[in-house]
């Protein structure tokens, strides 16, 4: 019996990574470690039994991680937390450099102290910036970081303190950088469950003016997979991209959850843009498929109409959930510069 620590676990991709681990490991213990920031719900954790041990506590917290370590005798280490929403970002940029920057760094620490079999990271395509709409350009795995936002830069902060512990350390670590996630379970104000959840409250959808933006879609369960092949297969000091290829713009996104929900496009509303707000992102991850042999395998259209079922199906899931964003209606005046 092993056990594997999986920080940031009560949120959306981290929870789906505890069950997706326990179907594929069942003789496993996971360590789940959560600070249950707004955005994190142990509900999402319900069902799972003895075999998840969950501690709330902050990755930054040196001890507490090194304790965990020892006590569980944990092999493997994947880093799922982080304060995750470009639009909080812009509003209290501080918090995204702590949590994200000196908190992965202490956990670092703490595995390189106990010392770990695996650490890896999860990243994301927008350490990179952004791209023109119109460009033939695709992000691989040796592009340079060109961060836009705080959320953007707080990542790629993290990024470079990871291979900063491989290179100096020899802490055996792996990154994947992947493109945005959807599916049942994602808090209430990232684009889709927020188009969803207004939706369905008889609400309008607030789309930024730059509507025409697009982002690379993946479904959870498919980042899921990737993760677990990664931190099998994957070899030390690398990184990965995870992505599919498949682009939607915020106005198609809008239009989708509003036709399946049988709603007038009418709902859609257009507000302030946000600050920073890039583009486009686009990943090319051919390496994770052609090393690896990773494959997304669930169809964005299949995979939208059955989340926006889900919220349909789950209100008691995410109406507690409403108002606890510390950002207010696209409300950008406290950005401009002082
Ligand atoms: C919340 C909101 C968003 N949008 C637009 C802005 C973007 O063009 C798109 C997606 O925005 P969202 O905030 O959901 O996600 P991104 O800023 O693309 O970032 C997300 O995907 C990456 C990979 C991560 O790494 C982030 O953690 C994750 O939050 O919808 C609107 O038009 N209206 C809204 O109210």
């Amino acid at each position: 019996m092993t056990s594997i620590l999986v920080t940031g676990a009560a949120g959306f991709i981290g929870s789906h990574f505890v069950r997706h681990w326990l179907r594929r490991y069942p003789d496993d213990t996971v360590v789940a470690l959560d600070a249950l920031t707004y955005a994190g719900s142990l509900s999402n954790l319900e069902d799972l039994g003895d075999r998840v041990i969950f501690v709330q506590g902050d990755i930054g917290d040196e001890a507490l991680v090194r304790k965990l370590l020892a006590e569980h005798r944990t092999e493997k280490v994947v880093n799922f937390a982080a304060e995750s929403h470009n639009s909080l970002a812009v509003l209290d940029p501080g918090r995204f450099f702590r949590a994200n920057v000196l908190g992965t760094q202490g956990l670092l620490e703490a595995c390189r102290a106990v010392g770990v079999e695996r650490f890896h990271h999860i990243s994301t395509c927008e350490v990179y910036g952004d791209l023109a709409l119109d460009s033939d350009e695709v992000f691989t795995e040796t592009s340079p970081y060109r961060p836009r936002t705080p959320y953007n830069a707080s990542k790629a902060g993290a990024d470079h303190v990871v291979r900063a512990y491989h290179e100096t350390y020899g802490l055996p670590v792996t990154i994947t950088n992947c493109a945005n996630n959807y599916g049942s379970h994602q808090f209430p104000e990232k684009v889709i469950p927020l188009f969803t959840t207004r939706a369905l409250d008889g609400r309008r959808l607030p789309v930024y003016a730059s509507s025409g933006n697009r982002r690379e879609w993946i479904h959870v369960l498919d980042h899921c997979a990737a993760v677990e092949t990664v931190l099998l297969k994957g070899t030390p000091g690398e990184i990965y991209h995870v992505g599919t290829g498949v682009e939607a713009s915020v106005d198609e996104l809008a239009d989708l959850v509003l036709d399946e929900l049988g709603l007038p496009r009418s709902l859609k509303e257009t507000v302030p843009d946000r600050p920073g707000h890039d583009r486009r992102y686009l990943l090319d991850s051919s390496r994770i498929r052609r090393e690896l042999g990773w494959e997304p395998r669930i169809p964005f259209a299949a995979g939208i109409r059955e989340t926006v079922r889900w919220y349909a199906d789950h209100r008691s899931w995410w109406l507690p959930l409403i108002g606890r964003s510390p950002v207010v209606e696209n409300d950008w005046s406290a950005a401009g510069s002082r």
